[in-house]
């Protein structure tokens, strides 16, 4: 099948049917026909087998020419076998069977020409064949190799792809390399100056070092010295504080010795007129501690002259018109002084009405005009922050009482005046006085101080008399209580600094003072003359260290020259009192 399917397809075969059919044993009748065109067929058979051979398209069309499809030519040939045919007569049997003879030579030898071709042929078609095979094989193969090359090719897209993005990954990889080159470039720049840097730093940090061992060489020396330091500090520390405690012995023994109850005489200015015309008192001018009073007075009887009288006394200093309110507390400063290495001091101003009491005590705004109590305050403040070095802690507490008519009032009371509170003096177990009912304001500055005894001034009873017009009708008592204690030396003082503004003395008959005020002088007289009884008394029990300063007016000494005497012979009486010695306040 294969064979005759494969020779069918080649135009030589089509040409063998040809051949094939005309050498079939029993002819069609056509063929019968076309015997008798043989010699045309020859003429062309061969050319065309040749041309079959070599050139088989044409062969294949000359061959489709002569193949029993073809019907035209073939009755062309016949006519003209027929023509020669008819050269013999048709008895010529011999003849025409030679010719017959002839004829299948001519077909034997071209049949065996055709079968060899055919065998050619064959040989071509299984050469063909094979070829064929070969080439399937081979176009298999291809196939094969082009689909792995497809595959391949395939793959190689991938990596093209890949190779692209490696392209791409490459340029920027270059120029990152570039960028990191320069950077590079840069930071190799920069290295050689921080090596250059570096040796320079290594170098001032071997100096550095070096300074260093000898800081820590000086600073183990300093240290040492510190240490040397700090065991001198504490041991002058302890002299500081076994001096301060010292201080305080030998202040206080001072003290003692001037007196511990002392008496200083302040004699005021004429509030007009001259100065100088003050014949009553003598104030001798090498002794600021003798005073003189003298009075001249006419005879009784006429026959004999005026009589002159003076009368001399001595306090431990006399302080003159023209003494400042700073002469006057430079005395005072030194009981203050007692009073803060806890010792109790108490400053009494005595005196006739309009003397300088409240004067010298309290003073006036200006600061060279503050009488004893701002002065002692701040000077008490200020010792306390020099002392709060040395470890001492000081507490202050102030109160501020009057005594009217006998009646104790509370000059720091910002309650309604109906309301009050009554007060009382009180003595506790351990013999300390207080006052029930009293405001006593602990306080930590000169200013807080200043500020209560201006709402004392509001407070205090205030009354008009014909001899001063703004007497002080009665007694007031600033008290300070002082509390200190140093820790590191666990040691503890406690005192008080009581200054009092005593009203003013008077004799009835001078001051004609009427009704309240005559009231008033009664109890302030009254009080006075147990003043003076108490302080004799406390002489006499010798237990009590209490400082007395007692005034006398000069102004009115005309018209009071008995009031002078008299307060003087008080402050005389006082002066000649000796109380024994002052202990201090400690524990
Ligand atoms: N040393 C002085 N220098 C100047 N003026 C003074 C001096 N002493 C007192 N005065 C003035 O004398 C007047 C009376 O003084 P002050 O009120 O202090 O007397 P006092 O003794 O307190 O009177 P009282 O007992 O009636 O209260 C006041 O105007 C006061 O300013």
């Amino acid at each position: 099948m294969n064979k005759e399917n494969t020779a069918s397809r080649l135009p030589v075969i089509s040409m063998k049917r040809a051949l094939t059919s005309s050498t079939d044993s029993e002819p069609p009748p056509a063929q019968k026909k076309i015997r008798k065109v043989e010699p045309e067929i020859q003429k062309v058979k061969p050319a065309a087998s040749v041309a079959g051979i070599t050139k088989r398209p044409e062969a294949a069309k000359r061959v489709g020419k002569c193949s029993p499809s073809t019907n035209q030519k073939p009755v062309a040939a016949v006519a003209k076998v027929g023509m020669g045919a008819s050269r013999r007569p048709g008895w010529d049997l011999k003849g025409k069977v030679s010719d017959m003879e002839v004829k299948v030579q001519t077909y034997q030898s071209r049949m065996k020409s055709v079968n060899q071709e055919n065998a050619g042929l064959k040989d071509s078609v299984a050469k063909a064949q094979h070829r064929e095979t070969e080439l399937q094989k081979e176009n298999r193969q291809l196939k094969q190799e082009l689909s792995k090359c497809e595959e391949e090719l395939a793959a190689l897209s991938t990596v093209r792809e890949q190779l692209e993005q490696v392209s791409q990954q490459r340029s920027v990889l270059e120029k990152d390399l570039n960028a990191v080159t320069e950077e590079r470039k840069v930071l190799l720049g920069l290295r050689d100056s921080l090596e250059l840097e570096l040796r320079s730093v290594q170098t001032q940090l071997s100096i550095q070092t070096s300074a260093l061992d000898r800081c820590q060489e000086n600073l183990h020396e300093t240290q040492e010295t510190v240490k040397r330091l700090e065991e001198t500090v504490a041991q002058q520390s302890n002299d500081i504080h076994c001096g301060e405690m010292e201080r305080r012995r030998l202040h206080n023994i001072i003290q003692e010795l001037k007196g511990n109850i002392r008496v200083f005489c302040r004699v005021r200015p004429l509030l007009t007129g001259n100065q100088s015309d003050i014949p009553h008192i003598q104030l001798p001018a090498h002794d600021d501690k003798a005073l003189i009073l003298a009075k001249t007075e006419e005879s009784h009887t006429g026959r004999s002259g005026d009589t002159h009288k003076s009368y001399n006394f001595s306090f431990d200093r006399v302080f003159g018109p023209c003494s400042s309110q700073k002469d006057v507390f430079e005395e005072i400063s030194l009981l203050v002084q007692s009073a803060l290495d806890g010792y109790n001091v108490c400053c009494f101003a005595y005196g006739q009405t309009g003397s300088g009491k409240t004067f010298t005590m309290e003073g006036g705004e200006m600061d060279e005009m503050h009488g004893v109590i701002p002065r002692a305050v701040q000077q008490i403040f200020k010792a306390a922050k020099i002392l709060k070095e040395q470890g001492w802690e000081y507490t202050f507490t102030a109160s501020f009482v009057e005594i009217y008519n006998e009646t104790l009032r509370d000059l720091l009371y910002k309650g309604k005046p109906s309301k009050r509170p009554e007060h009382e003096i009180r003595k506790n177990p351990n013999s300390e006085i207080s006052v029930s009912n009293l405001t006593y304001q602990k306080v930590v500055s000169e200013d807080e101080v200043c500020n209560l005894i201006l709402l004392a001034n509001q407070n205090r009873s205030t009354a008009r008399t014909n001899m001063n017009d703004h007497s002080s009708r009665s007694h007031s008592v600033f008290q300070l209580d002082i509390e200190g204690e140093n820790l590191d030396r666990d040691t503890k003082c406690k005192s008080s600094l009581c200054l009092v503004d005593l009203a003013g003395s008077e004799r009835v008959q001078k001051s004609q003072s009427q009704g309240d005020r005559f009231k008033e002088m009664t109890a302030i007289n009254s009080s006075l003359t147990n003043l003076g009884i108490v302080i004799s008394a406390l002489a006499n029990k010798c237990c009590i260290s209490d400082l007395f300063l007692i005034y006398f007016r000069k102004t009115l000494f005309h018209i009071s020259f008995s009031e002078s005497l008299n307060s003087l012979r008080f402050a005389s009486k006082v002066n000649d009192c000796v109380i024994g010695t002052a202990s201090a306040n400690r524990k």
